[in-house]
């Protein structure tokens, strides 16, 4: 069941946070300022004793947590709603606006999602608003995203399927009841691998499968706005999206995991074009359900599909983000925890999640107190889904987030598996469209290349793409836009840097003017400006590393002494500073310093 955003609350920790950081430092500083005269303890000292005082205390926490998980076993279940992108509305032919910004791109499918920047009630049709009289249409093409992301899910579709009011009055909800699929599913029995690359726990080695117990069609509901303490605004706008309720299996048992799994169902929406946004805009709400269990024992009564031995759980409303997924667990967990240890029992209740908090708290009493009085729409038959729609959908569905993890690290590409999920995940696959568009033309530069060099090359342009073109963007605060740095021009950069041609230095300011609007081709720029390599001469390298050295005899001593390598890029540095710009390859420089500072 969906419930309006919550507003209020989500200040007061925000406004006191800053302060609070503050107010320590400022105690902390005073005190060192009293203990300066009498014990003169430096301020070097104080601050490595401070970093041992908070090591200690992670440490001590950490054995806790460790104490706790031996004892506890917590078990989670997640409900994922997402709004799928769909030019109408479920059951009425109401248009929904393409969106201006945010969306998932242009992923196959219809397109459409719906704008963050509408008039507010101006997308609602009689059906929406439960005008009396007006009747459910159900609109065939929603369907479609619905399935693509069923089959993704690895679901079982259903060849009958049928709608069920969910009764319950809520101001968001103008019929009084919500039209979703209770009894029969269109979609059961799927299923999500989480890898080690995905994010989960430690503790749960290096892959989990968590099993979808089924996914579900139904309406959106209404967006409210609360202003306090006596007016809430209502949107309907919103009302009859179509949503999908994905539904795990109670299966997962670490917190870091189920907001790996959230992550995931994401990416897997996302990467078929089944959905609108992602978490950050709204597009995709998490409920999340907790319980925990005395490790080795299964005296709880609670059963859910199958599973009995379960602990009582407590389910977590409308979580946004997948800290607040991860944080929320965590909390649920410790206070359920100490609910038990205390004598207590765990009520199934609904809970809430203010994100910054540090505790879950109560928004309704006990599960299974609200009636909803399921009963089957009369007015919509049932839903019949053909095979063969459903193996023509499975043809045409795009390759899956560990599909392409898979071909990115593989030796085609090469690339580690840190470049590898970013690329995916950025801008919606604007990122990893770019990557290929820089890859392919780099494969037609050097044609003639064999395997080895083009994954160094894929592996180099990954780097490129996501570490330097990247850091310009967040150095500038500018959003992706792939005409920014052209395709063209970073595979050329990449192609001469490949090449030796130019230094990485030279590539880097290169990069650098392109970005800031340079159009010339690359190799025209590097002729033009006097960039290309001309490589020093050994006597050349010997006369710059010479005059570094000569400018810090001590800190040569002390590398020869100590035999502190890592000392040697101070040195390298001058050499780059004091040649001449572009020439000074940093490899070679360091290995004539190596020379000079340790084999001499
Ligand atoms: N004891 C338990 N501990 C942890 N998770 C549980 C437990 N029992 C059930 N769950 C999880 O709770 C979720 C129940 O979702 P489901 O939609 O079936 O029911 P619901 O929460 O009553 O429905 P809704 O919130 O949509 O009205 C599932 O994800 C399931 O895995
Ligand atoms: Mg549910
Ligand atoms: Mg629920």
């Amino acid at each position: 069941m969906l419930r309006p955003w919550r507003v209020s609350g989500a200040f007061r920790f925000y406004s006191y946070r800053p302060l609070i950081r503050s107010a320590q430092f400022f105690d902390s500083s005073r005190a060192l300022q009293t203990s300066v005269p009498t014990d003169r303890v430096p301020l070097r000292k104080q601050l490595k004793q401070d970093a041992k005082g908070l090591k200690a205390q992670k440490k001590l926490r950490k054995e806790a947590e460790e104490a706790s998980r031996q004892k506890w076993e917590l078990t989670v279940g997640v409900e994922i709603h997402a709004q799928l992108d769909t030019e109408t509305k479920l059951f009425s032919r109401q248009s929904i606006p393409i969106a201006d910004e945010g969306g998932f791109g242009s992923p196959p499918g219809t397109g459409a999602a719906t704008s963050t920047s509408d008039i507010p009630n101006s997308n609602v049709s009689l059906f929406d608003l439960a005008f009396p009289g007006s009747q459910p249409e159900f609109q065939a093409a929603t369907l479609l995203p619905a399935l693509r992301a069923a089959i993704a899910l690895k679901c079982q579709i259903q060849p009958v399927s049928r709608f069920d009011r969910k009764h319950y009055f809520y101001q968001d909800q103008p019929a009084g009841y919500q039209i979703t699929q209770y009894y029969e599913p269109f979609a059961r029995h799927g299923y999500v691998d989480l890898f080690d690359y995905d994010g989960i726990a430690p503790e749960d080695g290096d892959r989990v499968r968590v099993d979808i117990k089924q996914v579900q069609l139904e309406q959106d509901t209404a967006k409210s706005q609360e202003y306090p303490p006596s007016t809430q605004l209502l949107d309907f706008n919103r009302v009859s999206h179509p949503l999908i309720e994905i539904i795990t299996m109670p299966q997962i048992h670490t917190p870091a995991t189920a907001a790996a799994c959230v992550r995931k169902l994401q990416a897997i929406l996302q990467s078929c074009g089944a959905v609108t946004t992602g978490m950050e805009l709204g597009g995709l709400r998490a409920d999340v359900n907790v319980s925990i269990r005395r490790r080795g024992e299964t005296a709880e009564l609670c059963q859910y599909n199958g599973v009995s031995g379960l602990g009582q759980r407590t389910e977590i409303k409308n979580l946004s983000s997948f800290k607040a997924v991860e944080d929320a667990i965590i909390a649920e967990k410790n206070r359920q925890i100490a609910v038990l240890e205390s004598g207590g029992v765990v009520e199934g209740e609904t809970r809430g999640w203010t994100i910054g908090s540090t505790e879950t708290r109560k928004l309704r009493g006990k599960e299974g107190a609200v009636d909803y009085r399921y009963m089957p729409d009369p007015d919509i038959p049932p839903l019949r889904i053909g095979e063969d729609l459903i193996s023509q959908l499975s043809g045409d569905l795009p390759a899956s987030p560990d599909s392409l993890v898979a071909l990115l690290v593989g030796p085609e590409y090469g690339l580690p598996i840190d470049d590898a999920k970013p690329l995916i995940e950025l801008d919606d696959g604007a990122r990893l469209e770019y990557y290929q568009d820089v890859v392919d033309i780099l494969r037609e530069i050097q044609v003639d290349s064999n395997a080895q060099i083009h994954a160094t090359l894929a592996r180099m342009a990954g780097n490129w793409v996501l570490h330097e073109l990247g850091g310009l963007l967040t150095k500038t605060d500018r959003a992706w836009d792939a005409d920014i740095v052209p395709a063209q021009s970073l595979a050329h950069l990449v192609d001469q840097l490949q090449q030796k041609r130019i230094t990485g230095s030279t590539a880097k300011l290169v990069l650098a003017s392109v970005f800031d609007g340079d159009r010339r081709p690359i190799p025209q720029l590097l002729e033009e400006d006097g960039l290309l390599l001309r490589p020093l001469s050994r006597e050349e390298y010997v006369a710059l590393a010479e005059a570094a050295i000569a400018l810090n005899p001590q800190m040569v001593e002390q590398i020869r002494q100590k035999n502190q390598r890592g000392k040697l890029g101070w040195f390298v540095g001058q050499m780059m500073r004091t040649g001449e710009k572009g020439r000074v390859e940093a490899p070679k420089a360091e290995e004539i310093l190596r020379e000079l500072i340790l084999e001499k």
